[in-house]
């Protein structure tokens, strides 16, 4: 049974802790499918690559607002595809290539194959040739999670897409079915929408992007409506397959009701890796959830074993997922001075059209919290580069503390809202107050952040 200083399970996240400093400790890195995990291979990287290739087949359409008449001819599926992919995939081998046989890894094996615990700080992985059990002083958890699909008749049999298989699809369909309505529903329904394809979007609820501030999820809803067949508060009681491709029967609001598509997309929530990996056998312990239990340090309740990333994050982000791993690779370094993990401001970003943004508090926790706030909102169309751009549904809302100015949440709906975040994140993250925020800088005029100056400058404080 080989002994190792360090096993890390998953090679997202996990894959970056790994540097010259860990040259003297004998490594095992396991992965069961493809090096790099979910962002670089079925997340962040490629459905971005897809969402710049949306808002350039959407941009004719919204030429005639500003006397611009344009028109999409065409969009080759095939080559966005695998124009994508043929820049993803080799960057995924040549990371795994890395570890298994460049000289700085000398000292690291990687074993492909799936992991699951089977005693304290015993790992069992499945290979092609057979099981072969490791044990290490201390471990990483930073397995991720996996899409889920709900549990509905006649669903399994259908057959259906999640975000791992949707992106390489050998050609677009006329019509898509999206069920759910969070952070991967709306970005597909934009990629799918301005190729060309008809969207039907089925809601549980009564609005899009629940998690948002209720300002931002109404706007969103609304604007939906429009471009897309959305279906609130509907119940899926079934799901068929027909000969043109699939049907879901759904209740609400108005009684039974049916929508078809070619092809469907479930998006409704991703669960974390814990139960593959059988945690518990090591004596890791787990939420409700089923993320892992980690303290500020990313330390699990066994000594020696860290846990970063999807996997004990309800976050879900790579970001979040990246700033952990420092902090797992520094206290795997530093075990008697560890440092905490920052989870004060974590900003996330929805890129579908218009792109949303928001940091901190929305109004509806400041409200359940009993925090003392005051909000204010600035419409892109008040703005000289709203004025050009013939806004008039986007905006930014804030919340700050009106007594020391200190901002507590920031919430962006519309153009280029995940980079006008920034700044905010920035301010909060710092402890930089709205008014030295906004009369203590220039602002560029007539820029898009003016949005953010003149939203500082709206806020009702009290001195
Ligand atoms: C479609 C989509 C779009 C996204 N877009 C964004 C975005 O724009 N911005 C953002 O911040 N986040 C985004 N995310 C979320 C982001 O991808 C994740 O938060 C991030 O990848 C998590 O990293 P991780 O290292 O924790 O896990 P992962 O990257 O999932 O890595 C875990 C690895 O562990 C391996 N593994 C799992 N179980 C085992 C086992 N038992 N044995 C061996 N190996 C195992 C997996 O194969 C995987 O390679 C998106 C996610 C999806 C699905
Ligand atoms: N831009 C980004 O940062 C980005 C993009 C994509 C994904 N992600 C990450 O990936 C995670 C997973 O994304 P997601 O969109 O699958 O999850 P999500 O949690 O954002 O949304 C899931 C949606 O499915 C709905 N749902 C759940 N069960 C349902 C059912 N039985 N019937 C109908 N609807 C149901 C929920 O109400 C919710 O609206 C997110 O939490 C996010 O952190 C991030």
């Amino acid at each position: 049974m080989p002994h190792y200083d360090l096993v890390i399970i998953g090679t997202g996240s996990g894959n970056s802790i790994l540097d010259q400093r860990f040259a003297d400790k004998k490594v095992a890195i396991v992965e069961k499918g493809v090096f790099g995990g979910t962002c670089l291979n079925v997340g962040c990287i490629p459905t971005k690559m897809f969402v710049h290739a949306a808002d350039v087949a959407a941009t004719p359409a919204a030429g005639a607002r500003l006397g611009v008449d344009a028109r999409l001819e065409r969009v080759r599926w095939p080559e966005i595809r695998d124009r994508i992919f043929g820049r993803i995939d080799p960057i995924a081998a040549g990371g795994r290539e890395y570890r298994i046989e460049h000289e700085d890894n000398a000292n690291v094996t990687v074993y492909e194959g799936e992991a699951r615990f089977t005693g304290h700080k015993e790992l069992a992985v499945a290979l092609p040739g057979g099981q072969e059990t490791l044990t290490a002083d201390a471990f990483v958890l930073a397995a991720g999670g996996r899409a889920v699909a709900p549990d509905i008749p006649g669903l399994a049999e259908s057959g259906y897409h999640t975000s791992d298989t949707i992106m390489r699809i050998d050609e677009l369909p006329s019509r898509i079915v999206i069920l759910g309505s969070g952070f991967i529903g709306a970005e597909f329904a934009h990629v799918f929408g301005s190729f060309g394809v008809e969207v039907t979007i089925v809601a549980r609820s009564g609005a899009l992007l629940r998690v948002e501030d209720d300002d931002v999820s109404r706007r969103y809803t609304e604007l939906a409506a429009q471009r897309f067949d959305v279906r609130l508060n509907r119940k899926t009681t079934r799901v068929r397959r027909t000969a043109a491709g699939v049907a879901l029967d759904l209740e609400g609001p108005g009684g039974a009701e049916t929508v078809e598509g070619d092809l469907l997309l479930v998006a409704t929530g991703r669960h974390p890796n814990s139960d593959v990996l059988d945690v518990a056998r090591t004596g890791v312990t787990t939420l409700p959830s089923g993320h892992v239990e980690v303290d500020e340090y990313q330390r699990t309740k066994v000594d020696g074993i860290y846990a970063l990333g999807d996997i004990s994050s309800w976050h879900e982000l790579k970001h979040v997922a990246n700033h952990e791993a420092r902090v797992v690779q520094h206290n795997l370094l530093h075990p008697d001075e560890p440092i905490a993990a920052d989870h004060r401001f974590v900003p996330h970003a929805v890129f579908t059209s218009p792109q949303i943004a928001s940091v901190g508090l929305t109004e509806q926790d400041a409200a359940a919290r009993g925090v003392r706030y005051v909000t204010a909102t600035q419409d892109y169309a008040g703005i000289a580069y709203g004025w050009a751009m013939e806004d008039t549904t986007s905006f930014a809302k804030l919340l700050a503390d009106p007594a020391t100015g200190q901002l507590i949440g920031a919430h962006i709906i519309g153009p280029q809202a995940s980079t006008l975040i920034q700044p905010l994140v920035q301010a909060m993250s710092f402890g930089l107050d709205a008014r030295s925020m906004a009369r203590g800088q220039y602002w560029i005029h007539p820029a898009m952040p003016e949005l953010i100056e003149n939203a500082l400058l709206n806020l009702p404080l009290e001195n």
